[in-house]
């Protein structure tokens, strides 16, 4: 909303006026020059007719006149100074479809501060009056014509002593448009004020008063019959087509314009106060009548990082099953014909004991006589590989291990394992490899129970290294819990910005956003109610997923809950700010695209999928900058090392994700200053 600038030095001392626009100049850009010198003056209990061409800027100067839009320069006088003294009817309906008529009664009634009696009491007046039915239908199931005939009634609820309608009648059938004239002169006859707009040059005669307006200036203002006599004619479309044709609208000289500029445009109308108990009650109104009409959303938001940490806790990390590798064992008939397995039995062949451990792996095996066979399986894609175990391999280890330096390098090739993988799938590939490695090291320590001084065992023990406990984590490394942080940390503030910019952006294109403004609500009140469903909704899908992940998926949690919960609540604030600054700045399809580059930034850039050690420093350091990277790292550190929140990698991360919820503030703050953001884009 923009702000509207107010000079104490103009009073709303105007005698009989309603409405005194003196010297008005009001432009979109050099080539939209809405007004350029407007003058206006408007009786209190009167009927006002701003008739002009389409574009000729009527919208613009009723948002002007309610507070919305800012003049460039000049000033606007009204008799009244609050915005709930005013009733607006927008051109477009700017209710929601989904609510009920008392659901929508209801909401404004409270933002105008009235009690429930008071709205039952006087909506169903105007209903009879507007020949409405049912409190109970749902607006969206009105007709064209009962849906503007209840906007009117929306508008009139509280009683206001100005009225200004846009285009009130557009659309109706002429009975219809007939009856609201009839109660609109009723109402000045009561002593309101109404300013009208109307495309329908005749209708307007019933007016008291018109105002022709065109390029930005008022070419007369009389009425209708003065009008029609001071150009000759019988109906008020002729007149208007002789003014017009008798005016000699100059191009806008904008450097004239600028000067005229100079001084600041005053009005007497005043700002809605930054917050208000009752507006802010009716708010959150509005919101529950929201949730409950769109549930499918609600629930797709509260349930969205439930189910993707399931899926990802069950599809990402598991072991391959049935991966299968060919054996070809020359050193005796496959498969191994011993019952037992007996690690300590000298008869049994090395051979056998290592495919024993494989198998004990989960790998399963298919067996060959002939190296060629086992190739051309591997090749068609019916093993991951094969390996190869030569002719006498238990006796020739023996020798390469007690006796390696005299051996003939045909002896060596028979100690060794040939093995050939289908490299071509990196996870599969890297984890057969582990296995093998793995069933080796299970062989070495199964063999500490038999004789340690078998020749044998010290094959198993050539390695010179001692593995200790880990300093961080443990053996059982699993890409799950690296990547733990990262998935709570991203559905926390992917599914908060969605949400936040989702619901403020369908408020300004269904044009409630405008209209509420319109009728005293603040912005403060709108961000503060989304906010506080926006954190209802974040504690259950925080809650739900730290259970989730660390209780049943048993992730690693060495910390506190406190901090990581802390830290991941700030990361949803920070969605939510980010939300409210990307709606207000810009349009519903440049939001969603945002909100993509998000998450694909993060995910490729932040450490999710590989990590920030491999990158190019230059692209190391812009990642730092990203909302998670930090605070991803912070989280990581604080589950899976214990680290508090004096490390500096944890301070860290609090500071970024703060960094960025000042930076969304500010964004949202300065584009609600400089731009008419809460406006459908035209
Ligand atoms: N937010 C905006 N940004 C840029 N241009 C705008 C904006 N709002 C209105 N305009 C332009 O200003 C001019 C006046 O628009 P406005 O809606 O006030 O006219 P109008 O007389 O109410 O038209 P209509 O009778 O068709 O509703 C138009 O050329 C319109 O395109």
């Amino acid at each position: 909303m923009e702000d509207v600038n107010l000079t104490s030095n103009h009073t709303n001392d105007i005698g009989n006026k309603a409405v005194m626009i003196i010297d008005a100049y009001k432009a979109y850009s050099s080539s939209i020059v809405v007004l350029n010198g407007f003058n206006m003056n408007v009786e209190k209990g009167t009927i006002y007719g701003l008739l002009g061409p389409s574009g000729c800027g009527k919208t613009t100067l009723l948002s002007c006149i309610i507070g919305q839009s800012r003049l460039d320069a000049g000033h606007i006088k009204l008799s009244i100074n609050k915005k709930k003294d005013i009733g607006y009817m927008p051109q477009e309906l700017a209710l929601y479809n989904e609510f009920n008529i008392l659901e929508t009664l209801h909401y404004f009634g409270l933002l105008y501060e009235m009690c429930y009696e008071d709205i039952i009491s006087k909506g169903e007046k105007l209903m009879k009056i507007m020949e409405l039915s049912s409190v109970k239908t749902q607006f969206g199931s009105l007709s064209g014509g009962q849906q503007r005939r209840f906007s009117l009634c929306v508008t009139l609820l509280h009683e206001p002593s100005l009225l200004i309608l846009d285009e009130p009648t557009v659309g109706l059938d002429p009975i219809i448009s007939a009856s609201i004239w009839e109660y609109i002169k009723d109402l000045a006859n009561c002593g309101k004020t109404i300013i009208i707009t109307t495309h329908y040059i005749e209708e307007a005669r019933q007016a008291n008063t018109i105002g022709l307006m065109r390029k930005g200036v008022l070419l007369s203002e009389a009425s209708p019959v003065e009008i029609m006599t001071s150009c000759n004619v019988d109906t008020l479309e002729s007149a208007f087509l002789i003014l017009s044709q008798n005016h000699n609208a100059v191009n806008t000289n904008m450097d004239v314009y600028r000067k005229k500029c100079i001084h600041p445009s005053t009005t007497t109308i005043e700002k809605s106060s930054f917050f208000e108990y009752t507006r802010f009650k009716a708010q959150m109104l509005k919101n529950w009548y929201w949730s409950i009409r769109n549930w499918e959303i609600i629930f797709f938001i509260c349930f969205l990082p439930i189910f993707t940490v399931l899926i990802f806790n069950i599809t990402i990390g598991r072991t391959p099953s049935y991966l299968q590798i060919g054996i070809v064992n020359n050193e005796i008939p496959s498969p191994c014909p011993y019952e037992s397995n007996n690690i300590c039995d000298n008869t049994i062949p090395l051979s056998c004991k290592y495919i024993h451990e494989i198998e004990n792996q989960g790998l399963s095996l298919k067996y060959y006589n002939d190296v060629k066979l086992a190739e051309e399986d591997s090749i068609r894609g019916h093993t991951w590989g094969f390996m190869q175990f030569k002719q006498n391999f238990t006796d020739m280890i023996k020798v390469r291990f007690d006796d390696a330096m005299d051996m003939s390098v045909d002896d060596l090739e028979k100690s060794s394992i040939s093995i050939r993988m289908d490299m071509s799938d990196f996870v599969i590939s890297k984890l057969i490899e582990g296995k093998l490695l793995l069933s080796y090291r299970d062989l070495a320590i199964n063999f500490k129970s038999c004789n340690k001084n078998s020749s044998v065992v010290s094959i198993i023990r050539t390695l010179p290294f001692k593995i200790m406990q880990p300093v961080h984590g443990s053996f059982n490394i699993n890409i799950v819990f690296y990547g733990s942080a990262a998935i709570i940390s991203i559905l926390g503030l992917y599914s908060t910005f969605l949400f936040t910019a989702l619901s403020i952006n369908m408020d300004i294109n269904s044009g409630m956003i405008e209209r509420s403004l319109a009728s005293g609500l603040s912005i403060s009140e709108i961000f503060l109610s989304q906010f506080l469903l926006q954190f209802v909704i974040m504690l259950f899908q925080i809650g739900s997923m730290f259970i989730l992940q660390f209780v049943v998926f048993k992730h690693p949690f060495l910390s506190s809950p406190i901090w990581p919960f802390a830290l991941v609540l700030l990361q949803g604030i920070c969605g939510t700010f980010l939300g409210f600054a990307t709606s207000v700045t810009f349009d519903e399809r440049l939001t969603t695209f945002i909100g993509i580059c998000l998450v694909m930034s993060q995910v490729f850039l932040g450490g999710i999928m590989w990590p920030l050690e491999s990158m190019h420093s230059i692209l190391k350091t812009i990642t730092v900058f990203l909302p998670l990277t930090l605070s991803i790292e912070a989280l990581r550190s604080m589950n899976a090392r214990n680290w508090d929140i004096f490390h500096p990698t944890v301070m860290h991360g609090f500071q970024s994700i703060l960094g960025w919820i000042l930076f969304s503030i500010t964004i949202t703050i300065l584009s609600l200053k400089f731009k008419s953001v809460i406006k459908r884009t035209k």
